[in-house]
């Protein structure tokens, strides 16, 4: 048997036909799980302003451990105002600013007095000398105004868009949610949940890409089911044409070589290139552009297929479309828990289950007795990864080291 391409090459060729979607500018609150399309600069500095890192009392760390006279009580927004001098000191609160004077903080723990009770006027006992700097956050000691916060191309978690609103910003400009539309194609598929006729099947690759583009922060405008009659898919491609709203387009069925593929039969003749590629599962693949230029994927319709196609070729294209820098997951090694063997000439993609018993020692082992058989549909509720072993290899042995991309 001889391949087209390797997984590798046929996700370059994806990968170079696709530009990242044009920027937008979005309020900080709206941008959770979008993508940064330039770097974003701090417009204040972290810390705003030198302030404590404690409750206690702001003084000179010269004045060494005499008594302290509270000349003032600085809660958190405050603005300031007051100016120690010898034997001088402040209440002040954890995140207030520092008073002009004050080089150290002594937390009130560390004095005789309770905390509460103490006022403008009262003196204060130190249980130790203040060292000059203690407890004291300097201003821009975290980030400056001007300093990057956070680089162009980098995904808005929960930490890096508190960090991008902690630095000021109202707006960040970013990418925005690629737009999919899923078409299942075959006459045996039913919509989940509806009653099953003889040689029918519940429809659960459309479901599965749902989930999947949304984990990739990408927006799923329809899933559609399509039979295998070559018109009524033509008409719905002109639908998805017509109306414009689609950033790709990816398909699953009617991909490979049987009598009846009309995915490849209708988008073949259109230039959508169809090849074999030396994985397993997945190798009957098509990616191309609609008329229009939308881009498109054609998977196998075998469901384990579906979702390593999905892993290895469409998430690194959403990514892009959204200008991620690092369009492909992770890998890392893990020891084989028991061996298993793999197809020739092609790389085996394995639905894996991970043995986390051992914290210092996760192994994987294949996540069902059925291996990577690509009709396994209810096997991939139990994968947790994919573990990846080269063309070049027949078995992998226990103990050996795989390579494994873990999956949310
Ligand atoms: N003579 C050959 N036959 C096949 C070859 C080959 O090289 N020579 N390749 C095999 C491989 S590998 C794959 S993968 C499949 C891919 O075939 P298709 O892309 O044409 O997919 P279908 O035939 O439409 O479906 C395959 C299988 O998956 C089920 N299916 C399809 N869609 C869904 C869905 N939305 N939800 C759940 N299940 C779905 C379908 O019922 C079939 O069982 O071709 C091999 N054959
Ligand atoms: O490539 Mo097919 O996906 O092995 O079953």
């Amino acid at each position: 048997m001889s391949f087209a391409r390797t997984v590798d090459e046929h996700r370059e060729a994806a990968l170079a036909a696709i530009t990242p979607l044009a920027p937008v500018e979005l309020p900080v609150a709206a941008a959770l799980g979008r993508t940064t399309a330039t770097a974003v600069r701090a417009r204040v500095d972290i810390p705003a302003f030198d302030n404590s890192a404690m409750d206690g009392y702001a003084l000179r760390a010269v004045d060494g451990d005499m008594p302290r006279t509270v000349v003032a009580d600085i809660a958190a927004g405050a603005s300031g105002g007051a100016v120690l001098v010898e034997g001088e000191a402040a209440r002040i609160m954890t995140g207030a600013p520092l008073p002009a004077g004050a080089d150290a903080i002594v937390p009130h723990e560390r004095t005789a007095e309770t905390f509460r009770e103490v006022g403008v006027g009262s003196t204060v006992h130190l249980a130790s000398v203040p060292e000059a700097g203690a407890h004291v956050r300097r201003r821009a000691d975290d980030v400056a105004a001007g300093d990057v916060v956070l680089e162009a191309g980098v995904r808005l978690g929960p930490r890096q868009r508190a960090a991008v609103a902690a630095a000021g910003a109202a707006s960040v400009l970013v990418r925005p949610a690629p737009r999919v539309v899923v078409i299942s194609s075959g006459d045996e598929l039913v919509a989940p949940g509806q009653p099953i006729g003889p040689g029918q099947i519940p429809e659960s690759n459309g479901i599965l890409l749902d989930g999947a583009i949304r984990e990739a922060d990408g927006e799923v405008l329809a899933t559609e089911i399509v039979d295998d009659t070559p018109a009524h898919l033509r008409a719905l491609l002109e639908r998805i044409e017509t109306d414009g709203a689609a950033d790709l387009v990816i398909l699953t069925g009617g991909a490979s070589v049987g009598a009846y593929e009309v995915v490849r039969d209708v988008l073949e003749p259109t230039g959508v290139e169809f090849l074999p590629v030396a994985m397993q599962p997945g190798k009957p693949q098509g990616f191309g552009a609609l008329a229009s230029g939308i881009p498109v994927f054609c998977l196998p319709g075998n469901p384990v297929s579906v979702a390593v196609s999905f892993e290895v070729f469409v998430r690194p294209v959403l990514l892009r479309l959204q200008g991620r820098s690092d369009v492909t997951r992770p890998v890392l090694q893990l020891p084989a828990a028991v061996g298993w063997r793999t197809p020739p000439e092609r790389e085996q993609y394995m639905p894996v289950a991970v043995d986390r018993s051992d914290p210092a020692r996760w192994t994987v082992r294949p996540a069902t007795a059925g291996g990577s058989g690509s009709h396994r549909a209810g096997a991939l509720a139990h994968a947790e990864g994919w573990a990846r072993v080269p063309a070049e290899k027949d078995r992998v042995d226990p103990g050996e080291l795989v390579d494994v991309m873990l999956v949310p």
